[in-house]
């Protein structure tokens, strides 16, 4: 991916520019590389749903929402942030890769390309999981194209001293994971961001899910979510898990942020950035 398509291009000027996210591939540098010497990253909360409001098909299965060029903005996302996060329900449902897989969409034939070329951007998976749950066979752990995740627990929770979870803190770490302990990491997420800012010096995380994890950032107080993007396919799944934050997004506007829509493909996009 040397040079913007004008897909990239659309994404780049609607989306990741007027929530303050520099994409420029050429350099072969994507991230985010604005040092506000802040003492949290930047947060960008990301996520697709239908037009009821579902992040996932009946059973909580995974679903494609996304259509082809807003997974492309997806994947332009993952590559220009340090860091990508999910809670362990998203591992244990989804067992995704958290990878920059996508290069381009051929157009006419509809067909997504993929490219090696941006695999060395993919973004540091962070799973919240303040006790220890990670499945040990999950991709993140045991997948090559992966990078290896850190994972954020709660020491108390987690009840570290017991010895199957000492084992198993061990195992996580020969293969390759790194702990992170932050007390009350269930609910303090100023306390996890702070963590993720000094002990792994993150500068920009993307918050890509699931349902719980997503509700947290939306509503904390005092407010850590930098912008939010949401894709909304048009299509009704009458079932699965439903995402129902109790915001309203043009008073929030009101105090200070933008609400801006754009469409990519047949999805509607909405941008909001916290104000300056
Ligand atoms: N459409 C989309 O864009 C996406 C959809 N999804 C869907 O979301 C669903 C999974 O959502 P869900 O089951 O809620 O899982 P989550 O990924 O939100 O993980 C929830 C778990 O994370 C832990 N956790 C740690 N810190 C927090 C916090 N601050 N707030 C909330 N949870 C925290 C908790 O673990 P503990 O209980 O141990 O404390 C909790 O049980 C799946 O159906 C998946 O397909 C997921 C990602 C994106
Ligand atoms: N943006 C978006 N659109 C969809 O339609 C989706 N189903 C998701 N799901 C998220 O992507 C994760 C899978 O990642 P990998 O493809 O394995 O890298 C999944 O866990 C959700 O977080 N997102």
């Amino acid at each position: 991916m040397t040079e913007s398509s004008p897909l990239q291009t659309t994404i780049r000027k609607t989306i990741l520019e007027p929530c303050g996210i520099p994409f420029d591939c050429s350099s072969g540098a994507c991230k985010h590389d604005e040092d506000r010497n802040g003492s949290l990253p930047l947060v960008t909360v990301t996520w697709a749903q239908t037009l009821d409001g579902r992040v996932s098909g009946p059973n909580g299965n995974m679903i494609a929402i996304s259509g082809p060029e807003a997974f492309i903005m997806t994947h332009m996302l993952r590559a220009t942030h340090d860091g990508i996060l999910v809670g362990v329900g998203t591992v244990k449902n989804d067992n995704p890769r958290l990878t920059v897989r996508i290069a381009d969409l051929v157009v006419d034939r509809g067909e997504l390309v993929l490219s090696d070329l941006v695999a060395a951007n993919h973004p540091q998976p962070i799973v919240l999981d303040p006790r220890l749950a990670l499945p040990e066979t999950c991709h993140l752990v045991t997948n090559q194209t992966c990078r290896r995740p850190w994972i954020v627990f709660d020491p108390k929770a987690a009840n570290v001293s017991a010895a199957a979870v000492a084992e198993k803190a061990k195992r996580l770490v020969t293969a390759g994971c790194k702990l992170i302990p932050v007390a009350n990491a269930r609910h303090d997420l100023h306390g996890v961001l702070r963590a993720l800012r000094t002990q792994g010096g993150m500068r920009s995380i993307m918050v890509e899910g699931g349902r719980a994890v997503l509700e947290s950032f939306l509503t904390a107080q005092p407010p850590v979510a930098n912008a939010v993007i949401i894709t909304v396919a048009p299509r009704f799944v009458g079932g699965g898990v439903h995402l129902s934050p109790s915001i309203d997004w043009t008073r929030t506007a009101q105090s200070g942020g933008r609400v801006a829509w754009s469409s990519l493909g047949d999805d509607a996009i909405m941008v909001w950035r916290r104000g300056q």
